[in-house]
Protein backbone atom coordinates (compact mmCIF):
# COMPACT_ATOMS: atom_id res chain seq x y z
CA UNK A 1 0.00 0.00 0.00
CA UNK A 2 1.10 3.83 -0.73
CA UNK A 3 2.91 5.41 2.22
CA UNK A 4 0.49 8.28 3.35
CA UNK A 5 3.45 10.31 3.34
CA UNK A 6 6.90 10.13 2.61
CA UNK A 7 10.44 11.67 1.37
CA UNK A 8 12.83 11.79 -0.90
CA UNK A 9 16.02 13.20 -0.17
CA UNK A 10 14.41 15.44 2.36
CA UNK A 11 17.64 18.35 3.42
CA UNK A 12 17.72 21.67 4.89
CA UNK A 13 21.27 23.55 5.26
CA UNK A 14 21.40 25.95 7.94
CA UNK A 15 24.33 27.91 7.38
CA UNK A 16 27.02 25.29 6.95
CA UNK A 17 25.07 22.70 8.79
CA UNK A 18 22.75 20.14 7.25
CA UNK A 19 20.50 19.44 9.73
CA UNK A 20 18.50 17.04 7.80
CA UNK A 21 20.68 15.35 5.16
CA UNK A 22 19.19 12.94 2.10
CA UNK A 23 15.99 11.48 4.24
CA UNK A 24 13.89 8.87 2.02
CA UNK A 25 11.43 8.15 4.70
CA UNK A 26 8.13 6.79 4.60
CA UNK A 27 4.85 6.55 7.16
CA UNK A 28 2.59 4.17 6.46
CA UNK A 29 -1.06 5.22 6.95
CA UNK A 30 -3.12 4.24 10.12
CA UNK A 31 0.44 3.28 11.90
CA UNK A 32 2.25 4.92 14.38
CA UNK A 33 5.48 5.84 14.00
CA UNK A 34 8.34 7.13 16.23
CA UNK A 35 11.37 9.31 15.37
CA UNK A 36 14.01 8.84 17.70
CA UNK A 37 17.79 10.64 17.84
CA UNK A 38 20.15 12.25 20.49
CA UNK A 39 19.76 16.19 20.72
CA UNK A 40 20.40 17.93 17.86
CA UNK A 41 19.76 14.67 15.47
CA UNK A 42 17.35 17.10 13.47
CA UNK A 43 13.93 15.50 14.77
CA UNK A 44 12.10 19.09 15.00
CA UNK A 45 13.55 20.08 11.93
CA UNK A 46 12.20 17.07 10.26
CA UNK A 47 8.63 18.01 11.62
CA UNK A 48 8.83 21.59 10.67
CA UNK A 49 9.82 20.19 7.03
CA UNK A 50 7.02 17.94 7.03
CA UNK A 51 4.75 20.21 8.12
CA UNK A 52 5.79 23.23 6.12
CA UNK A 53 7.14 25.47 8.66
CA UNK A 54 10.28 25.68 6.81
CA UNK A 55 10.84 24.82 3.46
CA UNK A 56 13.60 22.04 2.03
CA UNK A 57 16.99 23.40 0.31
CA UNK A 58 16.65 19.97 -1.35
CA UNK A 59 14.06 17.19 -1.87
CA UNK A 60 10.56 16.55 -1.89
CA UNK A 61 7.36 15.65 0.32
CA UNK A 62 4.66 13.65 -0.62
CA UNK A 63 1.29 13.43 0.85
CA UNK A 64 -1.58 10.97 -0.34
CA UNK A 65 0.67 10.41 -3.88
CA UNK A 66 1.11 14.66 -4.43
CA UNK A 67 3.83 17.02 -4.19
CA UNK A 68 2.86 19.21 -1.26
CA UNK A 69 6.78 20.65 -0.65
CA UNK A 70 6.01 23.81 -2.01
CA UNK A 71 2.77 24.39 -0.15
CA UNK A 72 2.37 26.58 3.11
CA UNK A 73 1.67 24.80 6.72
CA UNK A 74 -2.07 26.53 6.38
CA UNK A 75 -2.55 24.76 3.62
CA UNK A 76 -0.78 21.30 4.78
CA UNK A 77 -3.15 21.55 7.77
CA UNK A 78 -6.26 21.90 5.65
CA UNK A 79 -4.94 19.04 3.30
CA UNK A 80 -4.49 16.39 6.49
CA UNK A 81 -1.20 17.40 7.73
CA UNK A 82 -1.58 18.24 11.42
CA UNK A 83 1.27 19.61 13.69
CA UNK A 84 0.58 19.76 17.20
CA UNK A 85 0.34 23.08 18.99
CA UNK A 86 3.52 24.41 20.72
CA UNK A 87 2.22 26.53 23.93
CA UNK A 88 3.33 30.00 22.15
CA UNK A 89 0.31 29.04 19.87
CA UNK A 90 -2.14 29.15 22.64
CA UNK A 91 -4.03 31.88 23.72
CA UNK A 92 -3.27 33.16 26.54
CA UNK A 93 -6.27 35.83 27.55
CA UNK A 94 -8.71 33.39 25.78
CA UNK A 95 -10.68 30.71 27.98
CA UNK A 96 -9.71 26.96 27.11
CA UNK A 97 -12.80 26.49 25.17
CA UNK A 98 -12.63 29.45 23.37
CA UNK A 99 -9.05 28.10 22.09
CA UNK A 100 -10.25 25.10 21.03
CA UNK A 101 -13.19 26.24 19.14
CA UNK A 102 -10.92 28.22 17.55
CA UNK A 103 -9.21 25.03 16.26
CA UNK A 104 -12.81 23.98 15.42
CA UNK A 105 -13.78 26.79 13.73
CA UNK A 106 -10.69 26.22 11.05
CA UNK A 107 -11.65 22.76 10.66
CA UNK A 108 -15.20 23.65 10.02
CA UNK A 109 -13.78 26.91 7.91
CA UNK A 110 -16.41 28.74 9.94
CA UNK A 111 -15.76 32.63 10.16
CA UNK A 112 -16.59 35.38 12.75
CA UNK A 113 -19.94 36.79 10.80
CA UNK A 114 -21.48 33.26 11.16
CA UNK A 115 -21.45 33.93 15.30
CA UNK A 116 -24.92 35.69 14.69
CA UNK A 117 -26.08 32.11 13.97
CA UNK A 118 -26.46 30.90 17.27
CA UNK A 119 -27.01 26.86 16.23
CA UNK A 120 -23.88 27.25 14.55
CA UNK A 121 -22.05 28.69 17.42
CA UNK A 122 -23.36 26.51 20.24
CA UNK A 123 -22.71 23.44 17.41
CA UNK A 124 -18.68 24.55 17.49
CA UNK A 125 -18.90 24.74 21.53
CA UNK A 126 -20.28 21.19 21.35
CA UNK A 127 -17.50 19.59 19.57
CA UNK A 128 -15.15 22.02 21.28
CA UNK A 129 -15.89 20.49 24.46
CA UNK A 130 -16.11 16.74 23.06
CA UNK A 131 -12.20 17.39 22.48
CA UNK A 132 -11.80 18.79 25.88
CA UNK A 133 -13.08 15.46 27.17
CA UNK A 134 -11.15 13.35 25.34
CA UNK A 135 -8.28 15.33 26.83
CA UNK A 136 -9.62 15.68 30.22
CA UNK A 137 -9.71 19.06 30.20
CA UNK A 138 -12.88 19.94 30.13
CA UNK A 139 -13.41 21.07 34.15
CA UNK A 140 -11.13 23.41 32.87
CA UNK A 141 -13.16 24.98 30.11
CA UNK A 142 -13.52 28.30 31.53
CA UNK A 143 -10.08 29.22 32.63
CA UNK A 144 -8.05 31.33 31.17
CA UNK A 145 -5.54 29.54 29.54
CA UNK A 146 -3.00 31.23 30.60
CA UNK A 147 -3.85 30.08 33.96
CA UNK A 148 -3.00 25.97 33.14
CA UNK A 149 -0.25 24.22 34.93
CA UNK A 150 2.20 23.73 31.73
CA UNK A 151 1.11 19.79 31.25
CA UNK A 152 -2.77 21.32 31.22
CA UNK A 153 -1.26 23.82 28.46
CA UNK A 154 0.22 20.51 26.64
CA UNK A 155 -2.92 18.88 27.08
CA UNK A 156 -4.78 21.94 25.67
CA UNK A 157 -2.47 21.40 22.50
CA UNK A 158 -3.39 18.11 21.90
CA UNK A 159 -7.03 18.92 22.10
CA UNK A 160 -6.70 21.82 19.69
CA UNK A 161 -4.61 19.59 17.04
CA UNK A 162 -7.43 16.64 17.41
CA UNK A 163 -10.11 19.40 16.69
CA UNK A 164 -8.58 20.04 13.44
CA UNK A 165 -9.47 16.48 12.36
CA UNK A 166 -6.24 15.76 10.37
CA UNK A 167 -5.37 12.83 9.12
CA UNK A 168 -1.82 12.59 10.19
CA UNK A 169 -0.90 14.24 13.78
CA UNK A 170 2.47 15.21 14.31
CA UNK A 171 3.64 15.24 18.08
CA UNK A 172 6.54 16.38 18.93
CA UNK A 173 7.28 15.09 22.95
CA UNK A 174 4.06 15.57 24.31
CA UNK A 175 4.73 15.06 27.06
CA UNK A 176 8.16 16.85 27.47
CA UNK A 177 7.97 19.00 30.89
CA UNK A 178 4.64 17.49 32.28
CA UNK A 179 5.00 16.36 36.07
CA UNK A 180 5.34 12.96 36.85
CA UNK A 181 1.09 12.56 37.54
CA UNK A 182 0.40 14.30 33.97
CA UNK A 183 2.81 12.18 31.83
CA UNK A 184 0.12 8.90 32.21
CA UNK A 185 -2.97 10.56 30.91
CA UNK A 186 -1.27 11.43 27.82
CA UNK A 187 0.02 8.77 27.61
CA UNK A 188 -2.98 6.75 27.63
CA UNK A 189 -4.99 10.09 25.38
CA UNK A 190 -1.72 8.50 22.61
CA UNK A 191 -2.21 4.98 23.14
CA UNK A 192 -5.98 5.14 22.40
CA UNK A 193 -5.92 7.21 19.31
CA UNK A 194 -3.87 4.88 18.28
CA UNK A 195 -6.00 1.85 19.07
CA UNK A 196 -8.58 4.01 17.64
CA UNK A 197 -6.20 3.58 14.00
CA UNK A 198 -8.34 6.11 12.66
CA UNK A 199 -5.21 8.42 12.12
CA UNK A 200 -1.41 7.93 11.36
CA UNK A 201 0.53 9.16 14.25
CA UNK A 202 4.18 10.16 13.96
CA UNK A 203 6.20 11.66 17.17
CA UNK A 204 9.19 12.46 18.27
CA UNK A 205 10.04 11.44 21.73
CA UNK A 206 13.18 10.59 23.87
CA UNK A 207 11.32 8.14 26.58
CA UNK A 208 12.53 4.77 24.91
CA UNK A 209 9.84 2.79 26.79
CA UNK A 210 7.00 5.09 25.42
CA UNK A 211 8.48 4.37 21.72
CA UNK A 212 8.48 0.97 22.72
CA UNK A 213 5.24 0.65 24.23
CA UNK A 214 3.60 2.44 21.51
CA UNK A 215 5.15 2.15 17.92
CA UNK A 216 4.61 0.45 15.33
CA UNK A 217 8.15 1.39 13.41
CA UNK A 218 10.89 3.21 14.64
CA UNK A 219 13.00 5.79 12.46
CA UNK A 220 16.45 6.81 13.95
CA UNK A 221 17.98 9.89 12.90
CA UNK A 222 21.50 11.35 13.82
CA UNK A 223 23.54 14.03 12.46
CA UNK A 224 20.39 14.97 10.35
CA UNK A 225 20.85 11.40 8.44
CA UNK A 226 18.42 8.64 8.53
CA UNK A 227 20.47 6.04 11.00
CA UNK A 228 18.09 3.36 10.46
CA UNK A 229 14.02 2.49 10.13
CA UNK A 230 12.64 -0.52 11.71
CA UNK A 231 10.27 -2.45 14.23
CA UNK A 232 11.14 -1.16 17.92
CA UNK A 233 12.67 -5.15 18.22
CA UNK A 234 14.40 -4.36 14.55
CA UNK A 235 16.22 -1.28 16.25
CA UNK A 236 16.53 -2.58 19.66
CA UNK A 237 18.88 -5.11 18.14
CA UNK A 238 20.83 -3.09 15.19
CA UNK A 239 24.26 -2.73 15.94
CA UNK A 240 24.48 0.62 14.15
CA UNK A 241 22.17 1.87 16.47
CA UNK A 242 23.64 0.14 19.03
CA UNK A 243 27.07 1.62 18.67
CA UNK A 244 26.32 5.09 17.61
CA UNK A 245 23.30 5.76 19.84
CA UNK A 246 21.99 3.27 22.46
CA UNK A 247 25.67 3.25 23.59
CA UNK A 248 24.99 -0.88 24.02
CA UNK A 249 22.79 0.31 27.24
CA UNK A 250 18.94 -1.49 25.63
CA UNK A 251 17.71 -0.53 29.45
CA UNK A 252 18.06 2.91 29.30
CA UNK A 253 14.67 4.27 29.23
CA UNK A 254 15.62 7.97 28.56
CA UNK A 255 18.26 8.79 25.23
CA UNK A 256 19.54 11.82 25.29
CA UNK A 257 20.84 14.47 27.57
CA UNK A 258 18.05 17.28 27.74
N1 LIG B 1 16.61 27.77 12.37
C1 LIG B 1 17.79 27.21 12.57
N2 LIG B 1 18.94 27.87 12.27
C2 LIG B 1 20.15 27.31 12.46
N3 LIG B 1 20.33 26.07 12.95
C3 LIG B 1 19.24 25.37 13.28
C4 LIG B 1 17.92 25.89 13.12
N4 LIG B 1 17.02 24.93 13.53
C5 LIG B 1 17.75 23.89 13.94
N5 LIG B 1 19.07 24.13 13.79
C6 LIG B 1 20.15 23.21 14.10
O1 LIG B 1 19.87 21.99 13.46
C7 LIG B 1 20.25 20.87 14.26
C8 LIG B 1 19.06 19.98 14.52
O2 LIG B 1 18.19 20.61 15.45
P1 LIG B 1 16.80 19.98 15.90
O3 LIG B 1 16.16 20.92 16.84
O4 LIG B 1 16.03 19.59 14.69
O5 LIG B 1 17.28 18.66 16.66
P2 LIG B 1 16.43 17.65 17.55
O6 LIG B 1 16.82 16.28 17.11
O7 LIG B 1 14.98 17.99 17.47
O8 LIG B 1 17.01 17.93 18.99
P3 LIG B 1 16.32 17.86 20.46
O9 LIG B 1 16.13 16.42 20.74
O10 LIG B 1 17.35 18.49 21.34
O11 LIG B 1 15.04 18.63 20.39
C9 LIG B 1 20.85 21.47 15.53
O12 LIG B 1 22.25 21.52 15.36
C10 LIG B 1 20.26 22.86 15.58
O13 LIG B 1 21.10 23.75 16.24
Amino acid sequence: MEPILSTKDLSIQFGGHLAVNGVNATFPERRFTSVIGPNGAGKTTFFNLLSGQIKPTRGKIFFKGMDVTGLSSYKRTRMGIGRSFQITDVFPELTVLENVRLAVQAREKVYYRMFFYGRKYRQLEEKAVYWLKKVFLDQKQDFLARYLTHGEKRKLEIAMLLALETDILLLDEPTAGMSMEEVPVILDLIRRLKEEQERTIILIEHKMDMVLDLSDRVIVLMNGKMLADGTPEEILQNELVQSAYLGGNRHDSRIGTD
